[in-house]
């Protein structure tokens, strides 16, 4: 293990600064060659002032995405699904532009405009017209064909959740399922991952879970309580619920190679760089980190959760993260230092 040891101090720390920049709470769970350490600061509930638990259970936002991205894999596999065949092989005339790939899908280099941008653009009004709300994949695909493309296939990568929409459609149509059947066959029973659902259209998280709360566009503004949507504008994109065990689990068994075949996951660990310490992969984004080490993994946003699940390149040390709210930049910053704690040790900025 040539990873310096975690910093569990420096990490209580970080998680106390997010508390302190508006989260009502904030945890991490820190998994290193099967010891566990886990932090958590603040509240679970602002109105009953339940201390929030490292095993309460959150939405993962777009850490859904890793999962989406598994089960296509398994497909490839499987020789189902052909990474660099195109979509409109599998779903004839689903998108405008038969130069785009399975691979450009996964890679966020489909050039297909990001929905989402037009429906957050006012973050508060724009949540409670979409809470109740439940959109087909075909509505949500509609509202992005709306929209020029970004970029010509594969020509470069722009993160668009309209991907992840299309990915759940490769998923039904290949498996013959609905995406949640894949995902407890494939991934949630296989680990067993009992505090991990798929939560669409119905609104409640299951067993004890924490609130989440988004912080408006207007400073000063009350926090909304976010808890209890349909995420039907997310789906394949950000509808899975979990936990930190859970999360810890899925990505120490993806990158220790017992969710794919090492040749598919060498595909997905094939990263297009996103910024001077950012890539992306298939469904998977790599961080390099300030003492050399890259981890990989994915981070989320939902309304009222931030997440960050990410492992080290073998899957002997994971993190998995939350703080209990959204829309607050600093805060989003702030988590990304638990990866420096849990990884870097003491030398954490
Ligand atoms: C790239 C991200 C950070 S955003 C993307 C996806 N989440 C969304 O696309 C929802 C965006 C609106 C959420 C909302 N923000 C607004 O409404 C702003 N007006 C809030 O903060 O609750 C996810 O999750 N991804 C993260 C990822 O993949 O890392």
């Amino acid at each position: 293990n040539s990873l310096p040891k975690p910093d569990i101090t420096a990490l209580r720390g970080v998680l106390r600064t997010a508390v302190q920049q508006g989260a009502p709470g904030a945890m991490a769970r820190v998994v290193d060659h099967g010891t566990m350490r886990t932090a958590a600061v603040g509240v679970a509930d602002r109105t009953t002032g339940r201390a929030l638990a490292t095993t309460d259970r959150f939405r993962i936002g777009s850490v859904t995405k890793t999962f989406s991205a598994v089960v296509l894999l398994q497909l490839a596999d499987e020789k189902k699904l052909d990474l660099d065949a195109s979509v409109d092989h599998y779903l004839p005339g689903l998108l405008p532009d038969r130069r785009i790939t399975v691979r450009h899908v996964l890679g966020h280099r489909s050039g297909l405009y990001d929905y989402t941008n037009d429906m957050f653009a006012k973050t508060v009004p724009g949540f409670e017209a979409v809470r109740t709300k439940v959109f087909t994949y075909r509505q949500l695909l509609d509202r992005s064909l709306r929209h020029a493309r970004t970029n010509k296939p594969g020509a470069a990568y722009s993160y668009s959740n309209t991907n992840f929409v299309v990915a759940g459609l490769l998923i039904e149509k290949l498996t013959g399922h609905w995406v949640r059947t894949a995902y407890e066959k494939r991934i949630f029973k296989p680990l067993k991952l009992r505090d991990t659902f798929y939560l669409h259209p119905g609104t409640k998280i299951p067993g004890r879970h924490s609130k989440g709360y988004l912080t408006p566009d207007r400073a000063g503004a009350p926090l909304v309580d976010a808890t209890e949507q349909t995420a039907s504008w997310a789906q394949s994109a950000g509808a899975i619920i979990s936990s930190t065990r859970d999360l810890d689990t899925f990505l120490s068994a993806l990158l220790g190679g017992r969710l794919t075949s090492a040749a598919r996951l060498k595909q997905m660990e094939r990263m297009i760089p996103v910024n001077s310490t950012q890539a992306y992969g298939l469904g998977l984004r790599r961080r390099d980190l300030s003492c050399g080490v890259s981890v990989y993994g994915h981070t989320g946003a939902v309304q009222g959760y931030y997440t960050y699940a990410f492992a080290s390149k073998d899957g002997r040390r994971s993190l998995a993260t939350l703080a209990t709210t959204s829309n607050n930049g600093e805060v989003l910053n702030t988590l990304l230092a638990t990866l420096e704690s849990a990884f870097c040790g003491k030398r954490a900025k």
